[in-house]
């Protein structure tokens, strides 16, 4: 009986510390920051200035890309006190990332001529709208999606070659948590974050063979400048089905997603929700560590009840406030 016991407990802990060294042992090699070249779009404020100030404290060079120059050089100030040696070279380049491929270019390859070639590409860069669908002008989803999508394509596409030429890169696409649940009140917004999801899945099948590691991020809301504007607008219900999950500090996201891409890591994210969210929406995408893959197997049936009730929340939450309006026109 006592054996039987034994064997009961030894050989699930067995198995998890063998799943474990394998991980260590199969796991992508650490990026080594330290004098590396990092390219971060949406650096002049919000998350995108914390990651410039991350990766700063880690030893890298940088290139900072946005379209503000003052609020550039005020993230250009800040990573050189947050530095710990003053020989860090920081380049602020002004680049509207909507505009033609052809400018773009010339943007990305005047960053590598003055700093080498990029060894971690962060797409930053990014704006959000809420509002009902059929209250929402076309041009937003046209917009968001020229922005936050195709200004990470076009920007990515621009530093491929000389992250081919560096071994072990890294490319980072800032999603949102609205780029995998769907949520009142973002169809253009998750629109185009859901399309990063896509885009961040084929390319890392295209990218093993150059040693390449892709990062999607997805935060949760974040107090950045950005958030401030998107709340003027944010329909009722949008705000409150929000307020499910924990409002987050610019840092400590920056942390989390510089962290998961030195890790090599595919999916990121933070906070209990975020685990949990991760696992929900973890579909087809690639797997980079055992243990990651065995929890999503072994969580997924529990995680996807968890998502059931919170949609069935949410659902009661839209129907109330529906409700309430209609009292109210009554009135
Ligand atoms: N804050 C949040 O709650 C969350 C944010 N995110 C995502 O994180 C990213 C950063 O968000 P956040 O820090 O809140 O946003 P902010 O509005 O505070 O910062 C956005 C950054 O993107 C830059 N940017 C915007 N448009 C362009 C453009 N056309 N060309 C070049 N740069 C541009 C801005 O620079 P400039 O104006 O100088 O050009 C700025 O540096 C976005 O992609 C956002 O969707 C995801 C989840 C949650
Ligand atoms: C098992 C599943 C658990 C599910 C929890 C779901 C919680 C939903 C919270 C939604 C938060 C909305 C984030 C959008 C952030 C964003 O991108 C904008 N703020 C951009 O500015």
């Amino acid at each position: 009986m006592t054996t039987f016991l034994l064997i009961c407990i030894a050989s699930p802990a067995a198995l998890v510390v063998l799943m474990y060294v394998i991980d260590r042992l199969i796991s992508p090699k650490k990026f080594n920051p330290k004098n590396a070249h990092i390219l971060i779009t949406g650096a002049s404020s919000g998350i995108g200035r914390s990651l410039a100030i991350e990766a700063a404290k880690s030893g890298a060079h940088l290139t900072l890309l946005a379209r503000n120059e003052a609020r550039l050089s005020e993230t250009k100030t800040m990573c050189e006190k947050a530095a710990k040696s003053d020989k860090l070279n920081i380049l602020c380049v002004l680049c509207d990332i909507t505009d033609d491929y052809d400018q773009i270019e010339r943007c990305v390859e005047d960053s590598v001529k003055k700093m080498g070639n990029i060894s971690m590409l962060i797409n930053c860069a990014g704006t959000s709208t809420s509002g009902r669908f059929d209250s929402l002008e076309f041009s937003y989803f046209k917009s968001l999606m020229d922005i936050n999508y195709m200004g990470s394509v076009k920007v990515t596409r621009a530093a491929l070659p000389s992250i081919k030429k560096v071994d072990n890169g890294r490319i980072v696409f800032v999603s949102s948590v609205a780029g995998q649940v769907g949520l009142f009140g973002y169809t253009a917004y998750s629109g185009s974050k859901f399309a990063l999801r896509g885009l961040a899945e084929c390319l890392q099948m295209e990218l093993n063979r150059y040693n390449i590691r892709i990062t999607i991020a997805h935060p949760p809301d974040t107090e950045t400048p950005g958030f401030e504007e998107e709340n003027k607008v944010k329909p009722e219900e949008t705000r409150l089905i929000s307020e499910a999950a924990k409002l987050f500090q610019p840092d400590e996201v920056a942390k989390s997603i510089f962290q998961t891409a030195i890790k090599g890591k595919f999916l990121q994210s933070i906070g209990l929700d975020g685990y949990f969210t991760k696992i929900a929406t973890c579909g087809f995408g690639p797997s980079t560590s055992i243990l990651e893959s065995a929890q999503q197997v072994v969580l997924l049936p529990i995680v996807r009840v968890v998502s059931l009730c919170y949609l069935y929340y949410f659902r009661r939450l839209v129907d109330r406030i529906a409700k309430e309006s209609m009292d109210k026109k009554k009135q």
